[in-house]
């Protein structure tokens, strides 16, 4: 493969409703669309899932732009792969921002499993059909809580992340337990708790969670090791773990039982097939977690998490989940709670050039 242009679609889309974690509220939602043109004329595509400000990590949209437009772009273009897996090595004179550097070696897998005329998930390794189907409730009164689950249950969805914070956690779990005494259930805190709350979270330990994600700090895995013996609660590590290097110092420090693997998060997809083999060997289960992504980055969640040990539905929604409309077609949809993988070559998705440029604030281009 060679790149000859590469066009990178600021996009802004406003959620279908605001989503609410411990960090941030987000109603729109800022997105850095890769399009990269193979000298063949194929035509792959990737996302970058920063958001608009640091408050998840310390990526944004502006420093993937930087990035990408100073630094990344310049080095695809200038290169021949022979493999998707070298685009990553080729960013190794390049400290973090994984976010940016997935944004692009995403779209060089669907040119390359375009080019092989395959799908993605075949590409990467992956054995499933269809992936089941999670809901995230982001934090709202609990009235307004329960009655999302209600929806998302009777949509199919086969297991439920509720986001917590300190306050809004055992009432919460509790209150949710009463209902739905045996629904699939997990908590997400995003770092919001320190090793002083270690009671309130050895609380949850009564309502049968099938794992508490992040609870401590973002950058953390000592804290998560101590904790996790205090817990009976699976603990499953996300934002902490950025590579396949940071999740086999997890996993010897005994921080996590579960991992959460972002392909945008962790640098891309070859580096999600490094943490997936790694936990494969490990006995340890992972799982494909969202950012609240268009269906260009949600496909690519799809294809990984359709690679044998993904074993835990992920936070993969229907599009109309976030979206009045997706800039993909046709749209992701779950059905008897199951996304099907797609059959067709590369995302295996078209992306819907009227509705992306409906979408886009602004454009670059760059060409060798
Ligand atoms: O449904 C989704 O896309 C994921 C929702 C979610 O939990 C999330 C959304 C934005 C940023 C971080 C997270 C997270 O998993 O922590
Ligand atoms: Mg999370």
């Amino acid at each position: 493969m060679r790149l000859k242009k590469i066009t990178l679609h600021l996009t802004e889309m406003e959620l279908v409703q605001p989503f609410e974690s411990s960090l941030e509220r987000v109603e729109t939602r800022e997105s850095v669309i890769v399009e990269a043109e193979n000298s063949d004329g194929t035509v792959g595509w990737g996302e970058g899932v920063a958001f608009s400000s640091p408050w998840y990590t310390e990526e944004t949209v502006k420093t993937s732009l930087h990035m990408l437009q100073d630094f990344l772009i310049p080095i695809c273009l200038h290169r021949e792969y022979r493999h998707p897996e070298e685009v990553h090595a080729s960013f190794s004179g390049i400290k973090r921002n994984r976010m940016a550097k997935a944004a692009i070696e995403m779209a060089v897998w669907d040119v390359y499993a375009k080019q092989l005329n395959r799908p993605l998930s075949s590409v990467l390794g992956g054995t499933r059909e269809a992936v089941e189907a999670g809901m995230v409730i982001g934090l709202d009164t609990i009235p307004s809580m329960l009655k999302s689950i209600d929806h998302a249950l009777a949509a199919g969805y086969k297991r439920l992340k509720v986001k917590i914070k300190p306050g809004y956690d055992f009432d919460l779990i509790h209150e949710i337990r009463k209902q739905y005494p045996y629904i699939p259930l997990m908590a997400d805190a995003n770092s919001a708790y320190t090793l002083e709350d270690a009671d309130k979270l050895k609380s949850l330990d009564d309502f049968g969670l099938m794992m508490i994600e992040q609870p401590l700090a973002s950058d953390d895995i000592i804290d998560h090791a101590v904790l996790q013996k205090m817990v009976n609660t699976p603990i499953c590590l996300d934002e902490s773990i950025e590579s396949a290097e940071d999740a086999r110092k997890a996993l010897d420090l005994g921080s996590c039982k579960i991992i959460n693997i972002k392909p945008g998060r962790v640098g891309g997809l070859a580096e999600t097939i490094k943490i997936h083999d790694l936990c494969l060997k490990r006995n340890i289960p992972v799982w494909c977690g969202g950012m609240l992504e268009t269906g260009i980055s949600r496909a690519h969640n799809l294809a990984a998490a359709s690679l044998p040990n993904f074993t835990i539905p992920g936070d993969l929604s229907a599009s109309s989940r976030y979206w009045k409309e997706d800039l993909i077609s046709p749209e992701v949809t779950v059905q008897n709670g199951l996304v099907a993988v797609p059959s067709g070559a590369g995302i295996g998705f078209e992306v819907d050039r009227k509705k992306l440029g409906k979408y886009t604030k602004q454009t670059f281009h760059a060409s060798n």
